[in-house]
């Protein structure tokens, strides 16, 4: 959770002067600024100070009850987060409070952890908000750091409000999603919006390389273990010590080596290959994989219990297809990158091909609207991008094929390389991708037909 800031400051509405006493010395202790109402009406006119950056909100107050303010001032509280104190048993009125718009609410009489934690996660979930907000707003001068997640639809407000909520605990966190979908992104920005954010921060991609070597990737070796091993190594549990270990792929593990994560993480303890001694390292563990997880333990390929121990929170990363506009917000996003990279100031989206776009499936997710952009870019040397420069892999559903404007392009190549992709498409699925049969009703071979599989980007959907 990252260290209050001083412009934190947060507003205590409560009638009783003792508890918004004990509020103040726990918030103060805690480095945040504390204003103080003891109704309603009061709080509404302290809101318009933009310092404040939370209100703790008692709801049973004479002269202004809680869910008058709630109900009422929602302009003047801004999306600032609301946590609502109740008296036990009141759940009738934290209810209507939460639809009002609230953020939490705590039971009377609370638990100071309590309140504080929720203060810590409405703060640090409102500001990872606001910075996604800030960072997709249209404004383009506005320099965006290259590992931003951009994002409106409501399926990416949830990932960003899971990351808000777990980043500042040390608890391992699974992220799961389809190759392409912002997982490495994820896993960055769960490390920013940590305590960890200052401390080393190593990736490991576990697809990378063979079982040996991932050994001694991650515990490093001894000088001799193996022929090649001319010195001692370091490896990347030691080198993450006191900060994060991001273990990509992790479903590529090998059984062997997952015995032996799970030792690490669960105990911090492993040893460096072809030694002894026995380390130690404190470790903040992220893993990524585009596999299904939790079927490989069923069929014995990922052991259960470091399943279990990776799993303490999951982020689903969902695919782009399911994402509304932000197929769009992303695309114009990419185009301002490129447009900045190259100088083309001209470069920008037609209507029409953002209809394209907005048409595909996207199997590659955003790194394949990534490829289509770049290429479109190059294609058109910076003019208007127009439907006929995106080749995309999946072909746009009947009714925009028909339209004049989204067929693809009328150059001869363009248009027998769209009618071979096709025809190749269609031989796949009615030979339910038996490739041998395919290839035999296409008149090539096997070969020919991997080869094209790989140029037109097809992929087997089940
Ligand atoms: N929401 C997003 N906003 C901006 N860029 C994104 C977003 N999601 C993904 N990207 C970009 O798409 C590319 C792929 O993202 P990333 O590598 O994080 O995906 P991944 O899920 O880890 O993929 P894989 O499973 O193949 O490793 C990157 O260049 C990343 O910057």
């Amino acid at each position: 959770m990252p260290t209050p800031l001083a412009s934190d400051t947060i507003l205590v509405v409560d009638d009783d002067p003792v508890i918004r006493r004990n509020l103040r010395t726990l918030l103060e202790s805690e480095g945040y600024r504390v204003m103080e109402a003891d109704n309603g009406v009061a709080a509404a006119g302290m809101l318009d100070d933009p310092a404040i950056a939370l209100v703790l909100l008692d709801l049973k107050m004479p002269g202004g009850s809680g869910l008058d303010l709630l109900r009422d001032s929602q302009d003047r509280l801004d999306e600032r987060p609301v946590i609502v104190l109740t008296a036990l048993g009141g759940s009738s009125a934290a209810i209507e409070a939460m639809k009002l718009g609230a953020y939490d609410y705590i039971t009377k009489p609370f638990d100071l952890d309590e309140v504080l934690y929720t203060v810590r996660r409405a703060l640090a979930q409102t500001a990872l908000v606001a910075q996604v907000r800030a960072l997709t707003s249209d404004d383009r001068d506005s320099a965006l750091p290259d590992d931003e997640l951009i994002g409106h639809s409501p399926e990416m407000l949830e990932v960003f409000k899971t990351i808000g909520k777990v980043a500042a605990t040390t608890e391992p966190v699974l992220i799961l999603g389809e190759s392409g979908t912002g997982k490495e992104l994820v896993a960055n920005a769960l490390r920013r919006n940590s305590s960890r954010a200052q401390a080393p921060f190593v990736k490991v991609n576990c697809a990378a390389i063979g079982p040996t070597l991932l050994e001694s990737e991650f515990f490093g070796h001894e000088r001799g273990a193996f022929t090649g091993a001319v010195a001692r190594r370091i490896g990347r549990f030691e080198q993450a010590n006191g900060g994060t270990l991001f273990l990509d792929e992790i479903g590529d593990l090998d059984l062997d080596l997952q015995a032996k994560l799970l030792r690490a993480i669960q105990h911090g303890q492993f040893e460096r290959v072809g030694g002894h001694q026995t380390l130690t390292s404190d470790v903040r563990i992220i893993a990524a994989t585009n596999r299904p997880l939790h079927a490989m333990t069923t069929e014995g390929r990922f052991r259960e219990d470091l399943y279990y121990r990776l799993n303490v929170v999951t982020i689903e990363m969902p695919p782009l297809r399911a994402r509304g506009e932000d197929i769009i917000l992303l695309a114009k996003y990419l185009i301002g990158q490129l447009a900045g990279k190259y100088r083309w100031p001209q470069l920008a989206l037609s209507p029409d091909a953002q209809q394209i776009l907005r048409q595909q499936s996207w199997p590659g997710n955003v790194r394949e609207l990534q490829n289509v952009l770049a290429r479109a870019a190059i294609l058109t040397r910076g003019r208007p991008i127009q439907p006929g420069d995106l080749r995309v892999t999946e072909p746009a559903p009947q009714g925009a094929a028909s339209d004049s404007h989204a067929r693809p392009s009328l150059l001869l190549k363009d248009i027998l390389a769209e009618t071979e992709r096709r025809v190749i498409q269609q031989a796949l699925e009615q030979t339910s991708w038996n490739r041998t049969h395919a290839a035999r009703l296409l008149g090539i071979s096997r070969r020919q037909l991997f080869d094209k599989i790989h140029e037109y980007g097809l992929e087997h959907k089940t």
